[in-house]
């Protein structure tokens, strides 16, 4: 379903190309101070038509508050947020309505909703809905006033330099993936739970929300494969868990160490790209050449980190309800 989170939960909503996306937190503290510019920062951060290789589609993304809210407080009631889609161009994906385009969700979209889905723009599948995601990472984040969490981009098509990366796509005139690292400091020790909750459960599965995530790796990730355990290990060099290394990225055994979490994860190269490609045409019965036409992300990693963020402030706002809720119990 379209929910996430036990104390902290989040409802997804709208199409790309609806009057509106929207989200609704259910679960946030009464008496927050929140308004419409504690989102500024992260919503321009995310924003297209601002940097090469991101969309042109340009949206005002101005917060709108149906409910939850009063006097810049919050309730306790459930937080409904709405954002405008006032930029659309729904031709471009009425003329293509009979080739999915591969690797986008056309074709997987019409077979579960069997052609009643919202096919513009990718509809409900969209990565326009992820400024809903950073929406309520803002609101997440004033629950963890204590915890920073950052992320930045490693890579852009395996270059360091994100501007070579780019390049390499322009010249190529296709599209490009990247590596997106996030690191949270200032979480507490025992977050989390040993098996199915686990931090990285959890994270992994907020991450994978986020559209156009195929990996994800957590410390010294898939690095450990080639590793000895006695380098891999982190020695614990005080009484508050501290350890000289961090290949374990803050976990063990699914509890938060203390230690800084870390993690990074994988974005494939936009599929909606200028290159001819091959697929099914649904009218024609065959398999035709055609390229996409559009305003698309040409590299989607570079718009990932203040959504990454906004995910990872989500698990751990949630974690951080659990355990004080637990920890009023046992008072
Ligand atoms: C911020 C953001 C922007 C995106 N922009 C585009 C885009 O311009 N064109 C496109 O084809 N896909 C874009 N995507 C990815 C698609 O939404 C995604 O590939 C599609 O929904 C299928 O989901 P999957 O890649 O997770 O399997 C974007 C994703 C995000 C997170
Ligand atoms: C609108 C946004 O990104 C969109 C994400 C997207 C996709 O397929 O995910 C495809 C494009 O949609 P459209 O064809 O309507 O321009 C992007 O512009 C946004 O991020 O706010």
């Amino acid at each position: 379903m379209n929910s996430f989170g036990r104390f902290f939960k989040v409802s997804i909503f709208g199409e790309s190309h609806g009057p509106s996306v929207g989200i609704t937190i259910d679960g946030v503290p009464a008496g927050l101070p929140l308004q419409e510019e504690d989102f500024t920062v992260d919503i321009e951060r995310r924003k297209g038509g601002q940097q090469k290789g991101t969309t042109p589609r340009k949206e005002d993304d101005i917060p709108i508050f149906v409910t939850g809210i009063y006097n810049n407080k919050t309730t306790g009631a459930p937080l409904t947020i709405l954002f405008e889609n006032k930029n659309t161009r729904s031709g471009d994906y009425e003329k293509q309505r009979a080739v999915p385009r591969p690797g986008h969700a056309d074709f997987v979209a019409h077979q579960k909703f069997g052609g009643f889905e919202d096919f513009r723009g990718g509809g409900h599948f969209s990565g326009r809905l992820t400024v809903c995601l950073v929406a309520a990472g803002v609101v997440a984040k004033k629950i963890l006033s204590s915890i920073s969490i950052e992320a930045s981009i490693l890579e852009i098509g395996g270059e360091k330099d994100i501007e070579a990366g780019l390049q390499k796509a322009i010249n190529a005139k296709d599209s490009i993936g990247g590596i997106v690292e996030c690191r949270a400091t200032g979480l507490p020790a025992g977050l989390g739970e040993p098996f199915f909750d686990s931090v990285e459960s959890l994270i992994s599965h907020a991450a994978f929300s986020i559209p156009a995530i195929k990996g994800i790796e957590f410390g010294a990730g898939f690095a450990a494969a080639h590793m000895f355990g006695s380098v891999h290990n982190d020695a614990i060099i005080n009484e508050r868990g501290d350890t000289r290394t961090n290949y374990a990225g803050g976990i063990i055994g699914g509890i938060s160490t203390g230690n800084e979490l870390v993690f990074r994860v994988a974005v494939k190269p936009t599929s909606s790209t200028p290159k001819e490609q091959e697929s099914w045409n649904w009218e024609t019965k065959s398999v035709e050449t055609f390229s996409v036409k559009g305003r698309h992300d040409l590299c989607i990693a570079l718009r990932v980190p203040p959504v990454l963020e906004a995910v990872t402030a989500m698990v751990l706002a949630d974690l951080m309800l659990i355990e004080h809720r637990t920890l009023r119990v046992l008072e």
